[in-house]
């Protein structure tokens, strides 16, 4: 018989699929790996995995131990899935700009959830990042995670995500390009394809309110980029030390409106029901038209799931509210 032994065997993997119609008027092949096949419906299981193996090896992480992360969902999902197959458990500490079924999803799998106000500087106490890190300090028998500055983070995909995408594509991608948040994927990835092909152009899709663009053109941490933005699961405040600018070509930024309406045009226009950062990953590809030729193998990246959003960018009256659609 052939069968997983547990749920976490089932990681990876996942298959690189054609955009169709979204695409029809690049001039290139548009394949998109499609991380919801994983078993916590994301790409932050490979990474959950990899920093809870890691951890386990060098003692951070000990039987019966308590996990800690400031996370928006996924990853939290990840290292829960994992917790419960290794027998851990977890405390989550959350922005309150999540959606709500988000933290309903972590609670579903046993997770204790702290949400946190989105709206306060990182460095304030009520931060998700100040709380996360308190936690840590004052839960006993506990280990912060930290997948913003886990090395373990770039390293899931250098070792999975990357070497799945060079082998799905025959050694034909010409470009990646995928959201960019703590940034183990974009590093991860990038560096893998960077050392078969440095001939490879890895773009990051950035947000409006999001350091990262400006930070890689001109090394300068300008706080004007900082606002307040809708898009999940991209962009930042801070520079995490997973993201490696060095394997970066570039970066686009995608509007909050754009990376919400490609969202739903996914799911209707490709039958893809994606999270929102995929949407701002397509459209991230459309704005980098001028980049792509004839025969250019472009892969782009898709995080998460619909079914997280569905009382945002999947509900039209919220989509309505936004001034997002008509
Ligand atoms: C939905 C979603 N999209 C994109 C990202 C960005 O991926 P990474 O953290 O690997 O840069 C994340 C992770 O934070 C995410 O949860």
């Amino acid at each position: 018989m052939k069968y997983a032994k547990n749920i976490l065997e089932t990681i990876g993997n996942t298959p690189l699929v054609k955009i169709n119609a979204l695409t029809k008027d690049l001039p290139c092949l548009v394949l998109s790996k499609y991380e919801t096949f994983n078993p916590g419906n994301s790409v932050k299981d490979r990474m959950a995995l990899q920093m809870i193996e890691d951890a386990e090896a060098d003692g951070r992480l000990k039987p019966g131990g308590t996990i800690i992360e400031g996370t928006s969902g996924n990853t939290g999902m990840g290292l829960a899935l994992a917790a419960i197959v290794k027998g851990y458990k977890c405390i989550f500490v959350m922005a309150d700009k999540q959606s709500k079924e988000k933290v309903d999803m972590l609670k579903a799998v046993g997770a204790e959830v702290v949400v946190c106000p989105t709206a306060v500087e990182p460095d304030d106490p009520r931060s998700y990042y100040s709380v996360s890190k308190r936690l840590g300090e004052e839960t006993p028998n506990s280990w912060y995670v930290n997948q913003y500055d886990n090395p373990s983070n770039t390293k899931a995909h250098y070792e999975s995500t990357g070497p799945e995408i060079w082998k799905q594509t025959e050694g034909k991608i010409t470009h990646f390009v995928v959201g960019v948040g703590t940034g183990g994927t974009i590093s991860g990835v990038g560096k893998y394809l960077k050392e078969q092909n440095p001939n490879v152009k890895v773009w990051g899709v950035d947000t409006y309110g999001s350091v990262f663009k400006k930070y890689h053109e001109t090394g300068i941490f300008d706080e004007n980029e900082i606002y307040p933005y809708v898009t999940e699961g991209i962009g930042e405040d801070i520079l995490p030390k997973n993201v490696d600018f060095s394997i970066i070509d570039g970066f686009t930024k995608v509007t909050d409106k754009d990376a919400a309406v490609y969202t739903q045009r996914l799911a209707k226009e490709e039958g893809m029901f994606l999270g929102n950062s995929a949407g701002a990953a397509i459209k991230g590809v459309l704005q980098l038209k001028e980049h792509f030729k004839k025969d250019d193998v472009v892969v782009v990246l898709f995080h998460d799931h619909g079914s997280r959003y569905v009382g945002k960018m999947f509900n039209d009256d919220w989509m309505r509210e936004m001034g997002y659609i008509e």
